[in-house]
This record gives C-alpha cells, structure tokens and sequence, in this order.
C-alpha cells in the first residue's frame, strides 16, 4: 500500500541545562537527520499485525506497537493493519531508531485510517511516546528544549559526509534514564555553546568544533569505560574528531570529503567493526 521512511539522527551539539521536577531533564540540542534509515511498510487489514526483520526486535516492546494503541484508544478506530519495519538503525544505540520509526508509525497511521491529524497534533502525540519523537517531524537540522519536544527547525548544517561506528557493547534496555541519572551538577550547561551553534549556522559561519560537544561524553565512558577503546581505533582508522551521538553508545565523525569518509568507513570495516556511512539530509517536506 504504501511505504514510509524513518531517518536516523546524530546529536551534533547536546547540552543538559538541569533536573526538571517531573524527573526528566531540560536539554538543549542541535539534531540532524542522516540517511540511514528504517523503512515501515503498511497495508490495509483487518486485525493489528506489526511484524519486524531483525531478529531481537520485538513489536511489543516498540514504540510502533504503543503509537497504534494510543492512536487506536484515543480515536475509537476499530481497523487495524499490517506494518512491517525493516530494520536498519541499529536498535539502542543513541540513534534515535524506535523513536524515528515511531514518528513514522503516527504518520502511517494517520493516513491509513484518515485521521485527518496534522504535524503539530501528531508531535503532541508522539511527545507523550517518547522525547525524541518529535523531532522526526521535522527533521533536517534543528533544535530541541524543554525535555526534547519543543523543535525549531534551523537552517541545513553544511551538507556532511558521517561515519558511525557501534562499539560493541550489549544493547540495554533503560541506558538512555541510567545515562541521565548518571549527570552530575558539573555536567550541566547554560545552553550558551547551542546559542552560538544556531548564530553561526544561520550567520553561514564556519562552526567552531568546539560547539559540538555532548553532556553524555563524560557519563557514556563511566558507563561503558570500553568506549574509550573504540574512540582511538576510530582516530587510527583515520577521524581527527570523534563523537557520541544522543546517549550513546554509537560514535560518530563528519567529513567534507567523502573520499575521506569512505576511506576511513573502509578502515574500520576491515578490523570487522560496526559501522555505516551515512550523509547529511535536509528537512524532507
Ligand atoms: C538522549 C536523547 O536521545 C537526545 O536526543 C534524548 O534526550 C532521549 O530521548 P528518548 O530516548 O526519546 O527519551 P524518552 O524515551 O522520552 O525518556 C527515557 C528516559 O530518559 C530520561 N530523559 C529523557 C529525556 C530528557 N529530556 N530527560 C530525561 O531525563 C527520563 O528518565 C526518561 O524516562
Ligand atoms: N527488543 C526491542 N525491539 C523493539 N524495540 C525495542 C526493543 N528494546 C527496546 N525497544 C524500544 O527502543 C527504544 C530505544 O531505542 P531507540 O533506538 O529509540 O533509542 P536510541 O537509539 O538509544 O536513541 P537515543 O539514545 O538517541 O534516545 C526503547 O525506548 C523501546 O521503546
């Protein structure tokens, strides 16, 4: 019937600013969609039926599963349908999979059972799934606040080349709270080095690398001290910068050149790393 995209994205700049009293954190992040991506495939049926083709992944535990129940329970409809998810983000990893496919699940939804929601009214929805979901309306580069679904869209970040590793470290469950109630006062900012990220990029500066820093840096090597491993062999396979993307675990490093992307894609492929290479992509309305 139809098929829907559902883009990874990469945290080029993430500050935490403090605790909020309902438990989350306010945050203040520059987010961009890259093109890898999971695919959802609907059709129309008379029953529920979301099946996946990663083995490990679990319809129960997606937010694609809890979009339909909500959307069904809020809105009384009684069809179902056939949602198929092909797997490409890598589950947990800081990549903003489940929630990408859950932005995708609202909007697949919307259409199969003529809901006649519109964007703004489907990220309300998708804020109470989860505070990435947002976003992935939007997509492009923007930035996030409040604890995540307040989106501004921004003006493109220069079109990048991005090679991602995925250290090797299990996926759990739960990494995303253990990483925030691993913050400490000290890791907490103002917001400012975000400011002077949005001026830069809307001046058409050149952003100052030491814009794109990640409060989770710190927190992820506390909770995973392999990381720190993975972070040099990405240096010897030839990055000059490595970061982590969201909560991590996945690492990331961006390129003009894409000759040199692929080379050093290549480097870590050879020592039987996870990896992808990816690009940039612009707001997709
Ligand atoms: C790390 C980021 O990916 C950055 O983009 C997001 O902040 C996390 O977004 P997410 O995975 O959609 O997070 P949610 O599923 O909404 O929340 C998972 C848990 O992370 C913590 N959480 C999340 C977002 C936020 N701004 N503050 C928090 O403290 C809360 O304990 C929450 O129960
Ligand atoms: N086995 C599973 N099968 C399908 N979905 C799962 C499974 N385990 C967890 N999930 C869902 O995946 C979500 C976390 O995955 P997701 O890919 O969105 O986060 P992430 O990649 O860590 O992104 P970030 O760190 O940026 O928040 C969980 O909140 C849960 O909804």
């Amino acid at each position: 019937m139809f098929k829907l995209l559902a883009p990874a994205k990469i945290n080029l700049a993430l500050e935490v600013l403090g605790k909020r009293p309902d438990g989350y954190h306010d945050i203040k992040s520059i987010v961009q969609t890259i093109d890898l991506a999971d695919v959802l495939d609907f059709d129309a049926s008379q029953n529920l039926v979301i099946s996946g083709d990663l083995p490990g992944w679990d319809s129960s535990k997606s937010l694609v599963s809890k979009a339909a129940v909500l959307l069904r329970e809020r809105f009384g409809c009684k069809e179902g349908a056939r949602v198929h998810v092909t797997k490409r983000i890598p589950l947990m990893s800081g990549l903003g999979g489940d929630s990408s496919d859950c932005a995708a699940a609202l909007k697949g939804f919307n259409r199969l059972w003529n809901l006649g929601l519109s964007d703004p009214e489907l990220m309300e929805i998708g804020a109470a799934l989860g505070s990435d979901v947002p976003f992935f309306f939007i997509g492009g580069t923007a930035v996030i606040e409040g604890r995540g679904e307040l989106v501004t869209p921004l003006k493109a970040f220069p079109s990048a080349w991005v090679v991602l590793l995925l250290p090797p470290v299990l996926p759990e469950n739960g990494k995303t709270v253990r990483l925030y109630h691993a913050l400490k006062p000290a890791d907490f900012t103002s917001g400012d080095k975000t400011e002077k990220f949005v001026h830069a990029l809307m001046e058409g500066w050149e952003i100052p690398p030491s814009l794109l820093s990640n409060a989770f840096e710190r927190p992820s090597a506390e909770l995973w001290p392999e990381i720190e491993e993975y972070r040099w062999r990405f240096l010897e396979a030839g990055a000059y910068r490595v970061r982590l993307s969201g909560a991590g675990p996945a690492l990331f490093s961006l390129h003009r050149d894409r000759s040199e992307a692929e080379r050093i894609f290549e480097n870590l492929r050879k020592n039987r790393l996870e990896c992808y290479l990816a690009h940039t992509t612009g707001h997709p309305g």
